[in-house]
């Protein structure tokens, strides 16, 4: 069949969403991830701004090359690659019937990139994790790595073991599990690029539905993948009293007894990215270059300018916790965050979801902010 998407023309299979993903027939299509490749291509365009000599894209997992077809209709230089044979001839057909210039082609994406690399953009869209494909995408990119993971679960240590397996680091399952789950990703994306003196930096990232989407940008050079490397560390995370605690650093200290409530019942997250998932101008100037003819412009908008307002603090807390904690009804988003800035604290609300908010503040000093008089 054939869809609209960016103003484009594309023909697709039928949809395959969710669990179904990477199994059945046919060529992969998943109208849900439009959201995605909207702001994937407003990324595309604020990112000529801030390095002009991004040429080339590698929609790496093309399956029916949308990704590719909008990138080359933005003026990329695109190669769409996949191991599905139909998947190629459909990429090509999608790039054809929009007159596009642009190649498919049927390798698996790790040779290819080793033998015709390097690449300026890559896009990583793979089933679940993208971990089998970040070494060749580190070794073999120049600008700017984009990487979907949809494999939440283990990313966020609701499947410790295989999360420790993939991601070679220990997430822990909290009621942060979106930023933890974006975190391990973007730790051991960081750590996959150092081995080949690359810093990666995100300058844009967001987890929305289930999956998690982060733009890491490179630079190349031993000090520079060491700077970046800083900004990992851990997170003790009390389970009773919901304290965390960020600490940077390779090597973890471990924490006995939560200082906050006395709990031997601490976990400890790491190795996690601790610095900034966004970048507030970048995030700003992507959300500009959304436009009208885009399905998800409205939504690609609202989150993209509550990531560009975002506090960069690595934990995020839930306001309907919190409340279920103090015994107290909660009361609105923003109110919450209007009454603890008006406390002295940093605060935002967080992209995750609509009860997600973040803060400078402790917990007890967000319920002496909130609840005032009635916190005793
Ligand atoms: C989730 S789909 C991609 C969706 C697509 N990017 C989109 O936006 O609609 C994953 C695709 O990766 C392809 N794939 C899996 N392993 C691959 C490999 N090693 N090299 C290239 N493509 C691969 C699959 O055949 C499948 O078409």
């Amino acid at each position: 069949m054939d869809i609209e998407e960016g103003g484009l023309t594309v023909s697709v299979p039928e949809a395959r969403d969710g669990a179904s993903e990477g199994t059945g027939g046919g060529v992969f299509f998943n109208p849900t991830q439009e959201l995605n490749r909207d702001v994937t291509v407003a990324t595309l365009r604020a990112y000529r701004d801030r390095e002009p000599r991004a040429a080339s894209y590698l929609d790496a997992m093309a399956a029916s090359g949308i990704r590719g077809v909008r990138a080359a209709a933005e003026g990329y230089r695109v190669t769409c690659a996949d191991v599905d044979a139909d998947a190629v001839d459909l990429a090509a057909a999608n790039l054809d019937a929009n007159g596009l210039d642009g190649e498919a082609v049927h390798r698996d994406v790790n040779a290819l990139l080793y033998d015709e690399g390097p690449f300026d953009v890559v896009d990583l869209d793979p089933y679940g994790t993208p971990i089998p494909f970040a070494d060749a995408a580190f070794a073999n990119g120049r600008n700017l790595i984009c990487v979907t993971a949809t494999d939440t679960a283990p990313l966020c240590g609701a499947h410790l073991n295989s999360g420790i397996r993939k991601y070679g680091a220990v997430p822990r399952n909290t009621d942060y599990h979106p930023e933890m789950g974006l975190r391990t990703l973007i730790s051991a994306l960081v750590r996959t690029a150092a081995r080949y003196d690359k810093a990666a930096r995100p300058i844009l990232s967001h987890v929305s539905r289930h999956y998690a989407r982060t733009y890491l940008e490179l630079e190349s050079g031993a000090r520079a993948a060491d700077d970046c490397l800083e900004a990992l560390g851990h997170v003790d995370h009390c389970e009773d009293c919901l304290w965390r605690e960020a600490t940077p650093g390779h090597i973890a200290d471990p924490v006995a007894a939560c200082p906050e409530c006395g709990s031997d019942r601490v976990l400890t997250a790491g190795p996690i990215w601790l610095g900034p998932v966004a970048d507030a101008d970048f995030a700003r100037a992507v959300r500009r270059e959304v436009t009208d003819d885009m399905g998800e412009a409205k939504r690609a908008r609202k989150l993209l300018g509550t990531v560009a307002r975002e506090l960069d603090t690595p934990t995020h807390y839930d306001q309907h916790r919190l409340y279920k904690e103090w015994g107290e009804p909660a009361i609105g988003m923003e109110e919450f965050v209007e009454r603890v800035r008006a406390a002295g604290h940093e605060a935002s609300r967080a992209h995750y979801r609509g009860t997600a908010v973040k803060s400078t503040a402790s917990i007890p000093e967000m319920r002496e902010a909130v609840l005032g008089d009635d916190a005793d």
